[in-house]
């Protein structure tokens, strides 16, 4: 369903800088496939390049060489029409939920949106769509009429996550969806991540710093690391074992689940 063929990137030269040369290469020789129903979890330690992938794969950011394909078509030569069909293909959700929508909209304007741009419903249709949606991803219909400030970061993150099945896609990039969430919230986020997948037949990028958080949602994993692809492989336990060093850095940063294996502050 999605290829990316040996993508590479550099966010340009800083031609406003005097002898400023190239920018180093934030995505060297990247290829990778997403199937249809799959989760990939793309993991790598801060600065490795995910997010920037994640950019390309949703067609936000034009990579310097390489393709991107979804469906069949290169995301970046398509005419605008087709483009438009493969925009409403492919959503986000963001780490900051806060940030990701506009404070003075409601819940119900929110989700809304992405159905104002694509779908002609009435406006009672539209509002049993939303009520919907929103029971869907575990809140009220009675949330529909919420500010932003009105929930709790968990309960705004299934705000967007509702936003991003609005329009029933086949793929969502899932960057950093769940890390600003306490452990209670992460936890009842991945399941409902993992039930919308299994009614909608979704495909995920899931990306992460947290190897535990990928292991239980991902089917696949792949790790970059200074732009490049270092590891990939299936989403089991044999990846602990991986003696891959930036697998190994993932690996370590994992907390022991007693407190007997913990680091002790003097
Ligand atoms: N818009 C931009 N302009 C210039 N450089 C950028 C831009 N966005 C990211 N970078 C640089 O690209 C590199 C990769 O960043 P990216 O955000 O893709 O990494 P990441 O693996 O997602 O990191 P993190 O886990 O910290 O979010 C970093 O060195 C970063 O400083």
């Amino acid at each position: 369903m999605l290829q990316v063929y040996e993508v590479s990137h550099s966010y340009g030269k800083r031609s406003w800088l005097p002898r400023s040369g190239s920018r180093p290469s934030v995505l060297a020789d990247v290829s990778l496939t997403i199937e249809e129903g799959v989760c990939l979890g793309l993991l790598g330690t801060s600065g490795a390049g995910k997010s920037t992938l994640g950019k390309v794969i949703l067609g936000l950011e034009r990579p310097s060489q390489g393709q991107v394909l979804f469906q069949g078509k290169d995301i970046y030569r398509a005419d605008k029409t087709v483009l438009k069909g493969l925009r409403r293909e492919l959503q986000v959700v963001f780490q900051d939920c806060y940030s990701a929508v506009n404070p003075m909209m409601t819940a119900a304007q929110i989700i809304g949106e992405p159905l104002d741009n694509y779908e002609r419903l009435s406006a009672k249709e539209q509002q049993r769509m939303i009520e919907q949606l929103l029971v869907q991803v575990g809140l009220t219909p009675q949330d529909a009429s919420k500010l932003p400030h009105q929930f709790s970061g968990g309960q705004l993150q299934r705000v967007n996550i509702a936003r991003a099945i609005a329009l029933k896609p086949k793929l969502i990039v899932l960057d950093e969806s769940i890390s600003s969430l306490d452990m209670v919230h992460q936890t009842q986020i991945l399941s409902l991540l993992a039930e919308l997948r299994a009614s909608y037949g979704l495909s995920y990028l899931f990306i992460t710093h947290d190897i535990r958080a990928a292991l239980t949602i991902c089917d696949s994993i792949a790790v970059m690391d200074q732009g490049r692809l270092v590891y990939t492989g299936d989403a089991t336990d044999s990846i602990l074992e991986s003696d891959q060093p930036a697998v190994r850095q993932l690996v370590s940063s994992i907390l022991p689940e007693h407190p007997s294996g913990r680091i002790v502050f003097e």
